[in-house]
């Protein structure tokens, strides 16, 4: 065997430990994406297990903000942009109408029943939130950051509303640091009060599944340290898949960790052994800092 065939086999040596399909809310199936003709996403398959957390590490540029970017298809905003697929949502295909299904199992002799509807995009960001790298509050007081929000999907009268501001503030464990200034602008928050506040604002709308994308980049040690506790808090009660630069942040708070590297969804299991004993030397050298 040549240098090249070796390093051929080892690009797509791939080791994904699922969980238990009946665990699964949320499933990217054999996922391409493409930036206009450039080729980003290559044959993807992640499973997210419901009320569990999950982490995606993996070098620069590997393709974890697309990937997490085609999971709510938020890449639709943008012309020229295109994801081919499957995204199983309890049950629904999130990306494909019933030509792009039966194309798909004329492709892959897919047999998978999915209702043959693609999902309107309104429905599908109410299920599946996202919380970006740099807070981002709108310009308007706390209160209505998270009210806002809720407005769009739901028709709530002033008492409940008020009711769902303070569960979501609790939720993201931020409403003893802000009860007595709710009025206030969201942009007078620290940048970590921010970032819970948008993680608040995802939540205020019961999304079954939350898209982090490096939420603690622009976040001090102390902040890092309260969303984290957050992040904890939530797990049992919603889905929650996060984007880390930060391996020990991943140890730390997954229960699934998937290493991307070239596209490619390399290895995927749990996080204890991922770390412990990663099955492929490409993960094992990444997660001892020998490269990336
Ligand atoms: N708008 C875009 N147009 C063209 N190519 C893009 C665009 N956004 C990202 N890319 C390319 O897609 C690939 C994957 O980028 P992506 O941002 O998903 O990686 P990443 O793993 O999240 O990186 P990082 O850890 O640096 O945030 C990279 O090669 C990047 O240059």
């Amino acid at each position: 065997m040549s240098l090249l065939d070796s390093e051929a086999v080892e690009t797509y040596e791939r080791s994904i430990t699922a969980p238990p399909a009946d665990n699964l809310v949320l499933e990217a199936r054999n996922l391409d994406f493409f930036y206009g003709k450039k080729q980003t996403l290559f044959g993807v398959d992640l499973p997210v297990e419901k009320n569990k957390i999950t982490a995606l590490i993996g070098p620069s540029g590997c393709g974890k903000s697309t990937l997490l970017r085609t999971l709510n298809r938020i890449y639709e905003l943008y012309p020229g942009q295109q994801a081919t697929g499957r995204i199983i949502l309890d049950g629904q295909d999130v990306l494909a109408d019933k030509a792009g299904i039966a194309r798909l199992r004329a492709r892959d002799g897919d047999a998978v029943e999915v209702t043959p509807n693609k999902m309107d995009l309104a429905t599908l960001r109410a299920r599946v939130g996202m919380v970006f790298q740099k807070p981002t509050p709108f310009p308007m007081s706390i209160y209505d950051n998270i009210a806002f929000g809720v407005r769009l999907y739901k028709r709530i009268r002033g008492a409940e509303m008020d009711e769902i501001v303070e569960r979501a503030l609790r939720r993201a464990a931020l409403w003893d640091e802000v009860k007595d200034k709710l009025k206030e602008s969201g942009l007078g928050l620290s940048g970590g009060q921010q970032q819970r506040l948008c993680v608040a604002r995802g939540l205020a709308i019961d999304p079954e599944v939350l898209l982090l994308d490096e939420p603690a980049s622009a976040l001090d040690p102390i902040s890092t340290a309260k969303l984290e506790d957050t992040l904890n808090e939530l797990v049992g009660n919603v889905t929650i898949v996060i984007v880390t630069h930060n391996l020990h942040q991943a140890a730390r708070l997954a229960q699934h960790t998937g290493f991307m590297f070239l596209g490619r969804m390399i290895e995927f299991g749990p996080t204890e052994e991922f770390f412990s004993a990663p099955k492929l030397k490409r993960t094992r050298d990444y997660v001892t800092g020998r490269f990336g």
